[in-house]
C-alpha cells in the first residue's frame, strides 16, 4: 500500500488551512496513496493556546470534519486527519484529537493526545512557553484501527507529536502489534533539530514497524517556527522519504515482506520479558 505524509505550514487562517489541506490530500491521492496523513494542528496554528477555542468543533460536526470525511470518500483513501481541537463537556477545555476516516468517508477512529506538551523555549529575552495543559484535557487510551488495502489489513496505531517521547505508549500499541504508527506532529524548531529523527527511528526500530510522521515545517504567521522533516521510516529504521521544510507530500510503499522479514530475522518483540 502506498502511503503519503503531508507537510504544512499552517497559519492563523482556518479557511486558508482547510484549502491547503484539501489541495495536498488531493495531490497525495493523485500520487497513488491509499492512506494519507495530515500534521498536528493542520487546520489552525494560533498565536496563543486559547485561540484554539475560536475554531474548535464539536465531535462529529463542523467544516473541518465535513471536509475530511468528504475527501476520504471522494478520493477513496484512509485519511488520518492529523489533529483538530475538539470541544468537551467543559467549556474551558478542549481535546487535541486525531480523527480517522475510512475510504467510504465514515469515521473509524478517534485518538485524544495523551501527553500534553510543555516547554520553555530558549531564545532572546524571556523563554517562550508552550503549555498545552493550560487549555487541553489529556486523553487516556491508546487507539488503533485496521486499514484494508484490498490485499491485506494493516493495524495502524495513533499518537500525536509530544507522545513520541513516551515509548510506553507505543509498547501499548503492540498488543496486538501495529504494523504502522502515525505521529502527526508540530515539533518546535529547537527540539525537532535535536530529537525528531532520533525518536522516530527509535520508535520504528524498537517496535519493528513502519512510522508515518507528517509535520508542520516552516515559519508560521504566528511567528513560531516548526522543524518539519516529515518522514516515513521503515521497520529497520531506514528513512524512506522526507520533506525537510515547507509544504509538500512524500510517499512510500508499505511492504509486507519487509515487515515480516525484519520481525522474523530479529524477533525482539517476542523476546520481551517485562510486559
Ligand atoms: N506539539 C507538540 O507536542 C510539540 C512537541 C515537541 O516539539 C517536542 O519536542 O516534543
Amino acid at each position: 500500500m502506498r502511503i503519503a505524509a503531508v507537510q504544512m505550514v499552517s497559519s492563523t487562517s482556518f479557511e486558508h488551512n482547510l484549502q491547503r489541506a484539501e489541495a495536498l490530500v488531493r495531490e497525495a491521492a493523485a500520487a497513488g496513496a491509499k492512506l494519507v496523513a495530515l500534521p498536528e494542528n493542520f487546520a489552525f496554528m494560533g498565536r496563543a493556546d486559547t485561540d484554539k477555542f475560536e475554531i474548535a468543533e464539536a465531535p462529529g460536526a463542523g467544516p473541518a470534519q465535513r471536509l475530511m470525511a468528504g475527501l476520504a470518500a471522494e478520493l477513496s483513501v484512509w485519511l488520518i486527519a492529523g489533529s483538530l481541537p475538539l470541544r468537551t463537556g467543559d467549556p474551558t477545555r478542549l481535546t487535541n484529537s486525531c480523527l480517522v476516516y475510512g475510504p467510504d468517508g465514515a469515521p473509524v477512529a478517534r485518538y485524544d493526545k495523551i501527553h500534553l506538551f510543555r516547554y520553555d523555549e530558549p531564545g532572546e529575552g524571556a523563554p517562550r512557553r508552550y503549555d498545552e495543559g493550560a487549555v487541553l484535557v489529556a486523553g487516556d487510551a491508546p487507539q488503533s484501527f485496521l486499514a484494508d488495502d484490498g490485499e491485506r489489513q494493516w493495524r495502524v496505531g495513533l499518537s500525536i507529536c509530544y507522545d513520541l517521547r513516551f515509548p510506553e505508549l507505543y509498547r501499548a500499541l503492540m498488543h496486538p502489534p501495529c504494523e504502522l504508527i502515525a505521529v502527526p506532529s508540530a515539533f518546535t524548531y529547537t527540539t525537532g533539530r535535536a530529537h525528531w529523527e532520533l525518536l522516530l527511528r527509535a520508535r520504528a526500530v524498537e517496535n519493528q514497524c513502519y512510522v508515518i510522521a507528517p509535520a508542520q515545517g516552516g515559519l508560521h504567521d504566528n511567528s513560531r517556527r516548526t522543524w518539519g522533516h516529515t518522514m516515513i521510516v521503515d521497520p529497520w529504521g531506514e528513512v524512506l522519504a522526507q520533506q525537510p521544510e515547507q509544504e509538500g507530500v512524500v510517499t512510500a510503499v508499505l511492504d509486507p515482506a519487509r515487515l515480516d522479514e525484519v520481525r522474523r530475522r530479529l524477533p525482539c518483540l517476542e523476546h520481551r520479558r517485562l510486559r
